[in-house]
């Protein structure tokens, strides 16, 4: 039988690549006329992808059907405000070549077209060169999407300035959220001065260019969403396919370091009585918020599980590091007088730490993939936004889906490292955290999240929504090559 063979392109770094492969992964167990190519770029010290992409390999029982390819390292310039892009653009050359060899040497497989990162969007003229269908991988939700869309709209098509959003008080209609939506929750990045606003509105741009986005989201959750995008003209063929994530497998418990240590403690705590904190692959906070956020988890009297590094610095491409010694930035004692209701660590294995019964809340900056995976143990999130569309995402979960506490739904960390942040106080976080937890109040948010858990694992199984729209997606590549 000749296959139809999807290559994969993913954009550089952990958050982006794991859904990616995943689902690269998830439709070829659905379908054996698939095979896959995935394209990972990576910089010789991003051990996390490195790690990630040996496990992945090891795990996968679809071998024959699946390459993994590491991108040749390109170095450029690290100092330039737009170094991810350029790093991810220097590409072209290397992965037209991987195209062109691919039609020459015909195989056994047909070439179905190239699935891109939402930042890949430029390598649509790879496939228009060798007239390939293109479809969208979207890392990020569907209300996330039709944001993006919007702001497209805007700018192109009625001519607004973005900047004139900065530290407004407007609210806006996207066609996306049922509620208003205010200026304050607006990806930093569009509403800020310099280049980096029309650079990443283009990469969105060129979405609407492709045949198709796969959006990893699900349609029970985000389906007011996913119906305005479907009822968009100019939007592409949207295909909800989620929630896609890292698999909480025994191998990868057992082989993240210090994990058994982690599983030992969280084993001795009471069911869902500990709170989790944790901010994504590449954040960590300054000194003083390190402080604020100690004392609100003491006061708060919970016991609790943070994973904590240390701030990266300038630069888009950085990578937070691990303490050596927690001392160093917690305050004085705070170790000592949590020990046995409090437990510190670096890089978490979050996947299984949200899978164990003891955990009862989630401390989170909204990152896509952690939002997701709250979703699918039933684990409620306080929200702690720092950037990307972090904003977005906390103010979907608490306003319009009803599904989190906030902390805040409108902070933003200063990307370029500029300008000291704000602190956030430490009666905030504890206020937020008492009522996911414990509070009365919140308990039409934590049952909210626990039906939204089974909604999200029946919406994977056979007839279920995404397993359904994975189907049409397959069907519709194989349309379109033959
Ligand atoms: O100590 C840690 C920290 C993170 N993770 C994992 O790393 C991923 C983090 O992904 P996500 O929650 O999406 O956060 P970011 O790494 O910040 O992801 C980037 O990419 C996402 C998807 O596009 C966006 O939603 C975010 O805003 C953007 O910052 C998740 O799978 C976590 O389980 C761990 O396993 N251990």
């Amino acid at each position: 039988m000749q296959k139809t063979e999807l290559i994969f392109i993913a954009s550089p770094g952990l958050s982006h690549l794991v859904s990616t492969a995943e689902t690269a992964k998830l439709l070829l167990q659905r379908d054996e006329r698939l095979s896959i190519t995935v394209l990972i770029m990576k910089r010789p010290n991003e051990n996390l992808t490195e790690y990630y992409t040996q496990k992945f390999w090891s795990n996968s029982n679809i071998n024959s059907r699946l390459k993994l390819i590491n991108l040749p390292y390109q170095e450029n310039s690290p100092v330039s405000t737009n170094y991810l892009f350029d790093f991810i653009d220097n590409q072209k050359d290397p992965i037209r070549e991987i195209v062109s060899n691919f039609l020459k040497n015909p195989s056994e497989s047909k070439l179905g077209g190239l699935v891109l990162d939402m930042f890949c969007t430029k390598f649509i003229e790879i496939a228009n060169e060798f007239n390939l269908p293109s479809y969208v991988f979207f890392t990020s939700g569907a209300c996330a999407l039709g944001l993006f869309f919007h702001l497209v709209e805007l700018k192109y098509e009625q001519n607004q300035d973005l900047h004139m959003y900065k530290n407004s008080d407007v609210e806006l209609s996207i066609p996306c959220f049922s509620v208003p939506v205010p200026a304050k929750v607006l990806p930093a990045v569009f509403v800020e001065e310099g280049p980096m606003s029309s650079i990443f509105l283009n990469y969105f741009k060129r979405i609407l260019e492709t045949n198709g986005i796969m959006v990893n989201t699900f349609h029970e959750l985000e389906h007011f969403a996913i119906e305005s995008l479907s009822n968009q003209n100019k939007c592409p063929k949207v295909y909800p396919v989620g929630p896609i994530m890292s698999s909480s497998s025994d191998d990868e418990q057992s082989t993240h370091q210090g994990y058994d240590e982690i599983k030992k403690w969280l084993d001795e705590q009471p069911e869902s009585s500990v709170i989790f904190l944790c901010f994504g692959s590449r954040e960590s906070f300054e000194e003083a918020q390190v402080k604020e956020i100690a004392s609100a988890l003491e006061k708060s009297g919970q016991r609790f599980l943070w994973s904590l590094r240390k701030p990266w610095g300038k630069g888009m491409m950085q990578i937070p590091t691990e303490y050596e010694d927690f001392h160093e930035v917690l305050p004085e004692e705070f170790l000592e007088r949590t020990e046995g209701t409090g437990k510190v660590i670096g890089w978490a294995p979050q996947v299984a730490v949200l899978s164990h019964p003891a955990i009862g809340g989630f401390v989170s900056h909204c990152g896509w993939n952690s939002t997701l995976e709250s979703v699918w143990f039933g684990v409620p999130i306080a929200t702690f936004p720092l950037y990307a569309e972090q904003q977005l995402n906390a103010f979907e979960l608490v306003k319009e889906l009803g599904m989190a506490e906030e902390i805040r739904i409108d902070f933003k960390k200063d990307m370029r490292g500029e300008k000291p942040s704000e602190i956030v106080g430490s009666e905030e976080i504890e206020a937020a955290i008492r009522r996911l937890m414990v509070d009365e109040g919140g308990h039409r948010v934590r049952n909210k999240v626990k039906e939204m858990k089974e909604k999200s694992r029946m919406a994977l199984m056979e007839g279920g929504s995404s397993y359904n729209a994975q189907s049409v997606f397959i069907e519709d590549v194989i349309m379109n090559v033959s």
